[in-house]
């Protein structure tokens, strides 16, 4: 199911684009399993941390969410630590989650 989402394309959004419902978020969340749903300061976001061997190989996954983010027009938080990737997805426009945050994990999940 993951592969549907990430062969979807991110849309751009805007302030008044809706958020992802309650419904959407359980259905979306099974397709991604390896994502946890976290709140910050109100804003409901998506996070995965990813582990590797090293920092350059850490450093290396974080160039490719980078290069991913600029493809969709869509950003990400990451935080690149030793042998550590947080990658956190959230739609700032509307301080919360939209679909494009699903595809964005979905296809974040492709780059391994
Ligand atoms: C100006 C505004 O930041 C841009 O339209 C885009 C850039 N990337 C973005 N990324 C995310 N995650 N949310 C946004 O609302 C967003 N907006």
């Amino acid at each position: 199911m993951t592969s549907q989402l990430s062969t979807q394309q991110c849309e751009a959004c805007h302030a008044d684009a809706p958020k992802v419902s309650d419904e959407e978020l359980q259905e979306l969340m099974s397709q991604l399993p390896d994502w946890v749903p976290e709140v910050r300061d109100g804003v409901m976001m998506l996070e995965r941390v990813y582990k590797f061997k090293n920092f350059k190989q850490a450093w290396a996954f974080s160039n490719q969410v980078a290069e991913l983010a600029e493809a969709e027009f869509h950003h990400p938080a990451i935080l690149l630590e030793w042998g550590k990737v947080t990658v956190t997805w959230w739609t700032h426009a509307i301080r919360g989650l939209h679909k494009n945050d699903f595809i964005c994990a979905a296809k974040t999940d492709q780059l391994l």
